[in-house]
């Protein structure tokens, strides 16, 4: 059974290929920089050469197409037909409170997807155009939407709810949701493996950091806060989205200059943050370029980035008390060594310790990497994470039925974590 995983990131569209009944991947790939200009796809099939191809993709639609003509391409394919795919996995971004688990796409559960779309701006449509572009090119297969919202259905009441009037909560859904709930799960999974305990008795703080960027408590397992919110600009700094900020500022300006709401969501969601900052940039790999050649606003930038994901570190660290390991993940927190630095520096005394060489040797194709020295009383992992093996996980279990064994917290606590790990272990080995 080959199951097609597809990541609709606010900048990016990740793909993979997988052969369930061989537990291996068949192909994997990026279309970066979509809707952004300078677009490309870089297709990766174990045993041969990277293809890497300029291909402009100004909406998510035409990476999909990218996608579709990569996989079936004469020499870098690996299909000969999309309909030897048996099903396709989605990534969703926001799912209210109407999806807390993983479902089977109809008309129905598409209406509901865009019934919450203004939640998540950036996301919810292109995922949406990812959906509807997929069914076109394989209208028989079965296809899964996987909510990043699931992952955080665990946090008490304290951690989800707001101080602001309780109707709005009753009435409009205003509460924390959190995102990234795939990626944190994975990571947690993974860390546990690393740590050699059961996933109950670990208590981490996962940092995602890419270009959407949110940290998540978790106590025994499961996720107990995360800083991104009722949408996903609350929270960290991040490419074009301003996270924390005083909530007087959008009346503010909007008496200043006389903006409509819309406009001043818009402008916090995609002028903001570093490009905000720094008048040019959301790619980290650029400021921290134009950081290095002296550029000054970049250097601050990347200041107030990392300064404020320290902050969050020590917030999570009083939430939960005790703590066996820091998790740096995603493009960012997989790549950029500066900024895992500048998050942890000063840390020591309360038992967090760098190693500073190995940090800096360490990128995503270093794999599971341990970054803190010997005497570090918390650990620091690098784990690139793997949203799309946890997707194909949840189709695999909704085709076979087996899926509901999990579905309150979803991969938590169930019969099944040993086997999952075991899954996941080998995964890694043949990918
Ligand atoms: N080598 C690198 N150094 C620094 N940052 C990097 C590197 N590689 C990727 N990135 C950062 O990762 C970001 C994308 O991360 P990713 O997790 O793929 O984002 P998303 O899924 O939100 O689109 C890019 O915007 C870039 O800032
Ligand atoms: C929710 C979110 O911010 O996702 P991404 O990081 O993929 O933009
Ligand atoms: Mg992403």
């Amino acid at each position: 059974m080959k199951i097609l995983a597809l990541n609709c990131g606010s900048s990016s569209l990740k793909y993979q290929l997988y052969n369930w009944d061989k537990k291996t991947v068949i192909a994997k790939g990026v279309v970066e920089r979509v809707t952004i200009g300078d677009s490309f796809i870089v297709h990766e099939v174990p045993g041969r050469e990277n293809y890497r191809k300029k291909y402009d993709c100004p909406t998510h639609e035409t990476a999909i197409h990218l996608i579709v003509k990569t996989l079936t391409h004469a020499t870098h394919g690996v299909v000969t037909d999309m309909s030897q795919i048996s099903a396709v996995g989605h990534r969703v971004v926001h799912g209210g409170e109407k999806f807390t688990c993983s479902v089977l796409i109809n008309d129905k559960v598409i209406e509901g997807i865009k019934e919450v779309q203004h939640l998540a701006p950036l996301h919810n449509p292109a995922n949406i155009s990812g959906i509807e572009a997929a069914q076109v090119i394989l209208p028989n297969a079965p296809h899964v939407a996987i909510f990043d919202t699931a992952f955080h259905q665990s946090m008490p009441e304290k951690a989800y709810l707001y101080p602001v009037p309780y109707e709005w909560y009753e009435k409009h859904g205003v509460r924390r949701y959190g995102f990234h709930g795939t990626s944190h799960l994975y990571v947690s999974k993974r860390a546990a493996v690393l740590l050699g305990k059961p996933q109950k008795d670990c208590n981490l703080i996962t940092m995602h950091i890419g270009n959407g960027v949110s940290h998540c408590a978790i106590q025994s397992g499961i996720s107990v806060d995360t800083t991104m919110g009722l949408t996903p600009l609350e929270g960290a700094v991040m490419g074009t989205r301003c996270g924390d900020i005083d909530p007087a500022i959008p009346a503010f300006i909007m008496e200043q200059e006389g903006h409509s709401a819309k406009s001043i969501d818009s402008i916090l969601n995609k002028k903001s943050g570093l490009l905000g900052i720094t008048g040019k940039y959301t790619d980290r790999r650029d400021v921290i370029d134009w950081a290095e050649a002296g550029d000054e606003r970049c250097q601050l930038a990347l200041e107030i980035e990392s300064y404020r994901l320290k902050k969050q570190v020590g917030a999570y660290l009083a939430a939960l008390g005790r703590v066996d390991a820091i998790v740096f993940t995603a493009g960012v927190g997989e790549n950029a060594s500066l900024i895992r630095q500048k998050a942890l520096e000063g840390l020591e005394s309360l038992g967090i310790e760098l190693d500073i060489e190995k940090n800096k040797k360490t990128f995503t194709k270093s794999g599971e990497t341990l970054i803190s020295t010997a005497q570090s009383k918390i650990k620091v992992f690098v784990i690139p994470t793997d949203e799309e093996l946890v997707f194909t996980e949840d189709v695999v279990g909704i085709l076979e039925g087996t899926y509901s064994d999990h579905l309150t917290f979803p991969y938590t606590f169930s019969s099944n974590d040993t086997e999952s790990e075991e899954v996941v272990q080998s995964q890694r080995l043949t990918a």
